[in-house]
């Protein structure tokens, strides 16, 4: 079978991704250990880069010695440009000392980290490495480091995302979601500052690979348990309910990110009667592959081309879970063409099921007239 083909590739994923979901759990504590008093945006801001660029420099040191001998391209959307200024040198020591203590646990997660904690400039070069432009030809990884920025620095959802393209087909996707707990209705159930370690509520990664027809959740480790795979897996499945009536459709929380009113006629045209349910990131993919949402819909701005790495692991867990992903106008994705989603028509559509998918791509048609986007 194709997808036993990725099985190594699948495995490390998955890994990493635990990883880098245990460096955000302790940057996102830090975040709101400090008295929020005197939490200033500023350092609200550095918090979340910390934990973008650390996730980015982890990810990328854990691929590269698991797959180093290949020359690996990585897609991922920091770059090293502040953190080389002079005045950057505190958050640079801020993001030695996050990589390097997520690292020291790498045996924990069953990956092998370095023998000796690295310096500035090998987390510069990790970081830096990541630059590939992507394309149509080879092999590669495809990092949103912290997806839903907004989110992670309001205690609420955010996402890690790896996925894995060969000549323009995602292979293989991975969602780590620390705030989206593992138990039934997971996005209804979270409330904002909890303390995940002292429950047995925590957080999921979630994975597929291409053509496998499955996918699975997996809880987090708790702070000193080992990784021991499977780590209780589930299979998780798309949400069987056709009827427009009982569907729930999730949208970004930010109305810059996506044209709220429009959704809510195409939500009209189609008798959907819930309320949207509004998430920050990759979470809304999520929560349709496991079940708990029916409709994603995203109609960004015109003008405005979706990154490949805001997509790809989300659109392969839908898909695989058995739901539809499309374009606006009922066009597949196309991740073929280097960092952006090009040719994207009006926004992006994932439904549960087809019937559902049908309604909403006909109604999008229907309302475009009229609307101003
Ligand atoms: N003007 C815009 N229109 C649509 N999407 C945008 C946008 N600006 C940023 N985004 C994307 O929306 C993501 C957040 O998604 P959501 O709104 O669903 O939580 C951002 O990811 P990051 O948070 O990784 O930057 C970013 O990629
Ligand atoms: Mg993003």
């Amino acid at each position: 079978m194709e997808n036993e083909k990725y099985s190594k590739e699948l495995n490390v994923a998955v890994r990493v991704v635990h990883m880098a979901c245990f460096l955000c759990e302790k940057v996102q504590k830090q975040l709101f250990s400090t008295n929020s008093d005197q939490v200033k945006s500023k350092d609200d801001d550095s918090l979340v880069t910390v934990a973008d660029w650390s996730v980015q420099a982890t990810i990328c040191w854990m691929l590269t010695e698991a797959f180093g001998s290949q020359n690996i391209s990585i897609v991922a959307e920091e770059d090293v440009q502040t953190l080389i200024k002079p005045e950057s040198s505190a958050l640079l020591e801020m993001v030695l000392t996050s990589v390097n203590e997520c690292l020291a646990e790498a045996p924990r997660f069953g990956l092998q980290g370095p023998d000796k904690a690295l310096g500035p400039s090998q987390i510069l070069e990790a970081i830096s490495k990541c630059n590939s432009t992507g394309g149509p030809l080879g092999r590669h990884w495809v990092l949103d480091p912290v997806d839903g920025t907004l989110g992670f620095v309001r205690g609420d959802q955010y996402a890690i995302a790896l996925a894995m393209i060969e000549y323009g087909q995602v292979k293989i996707g991975v969602l780590g979601c620390p705030n989206y707990s593992v138990k039934d209705d997971g996005l209804n159930k979270y409330s904002q500052q909890k303390n995940l370690v002292e429950s047995d509520d925590v957080g999921c990664v979630m994975y597929t690979s291409k053509g496998s027809g499955k996918a699975w959740m997996q809880p987090l480790i708790l702070c000193d348990k080992r990784f021991e795979w499977p780590n209780s897996a589930k299979l998780i499945r798309v949400s069987s309910i056709d009827d427009p009536a009982l569907a729930t459709f999730c949208e970004p929380v930010e109305r810059s990110n996506s044209d709220h009113s429009f959704a809510a006629g195409v939500a009209n045209t189609v008798g959907l009667r819930k309320k949207p349910l509004r998430v920050y990131s990759m979470v809304k993919y999520a929560a349709i592959a496991r079940g708990e949402a029916e409709i994603y819909m995203k109609f960004a701005r015109s003008g405005y081309k979706e990154k490949i790495w805001d997509h790809a692991a989300g659109v392969l867990l839908v898909q695989e879970a058995g739901g539809v992903v499309s374009d606006a106008g009922g066009r597949s994705l196309d991740f073929s063409k280097g960092i952006y989603l090009e040719g994207v028509d009006r926004g992006i559509i994932a439904c549960s099921g087809l019937a559902l998918h049908e309604k909403i791509i006909g109604a999008v048609y229907d309302s475009w007239e009229s609307s101003n986007l």
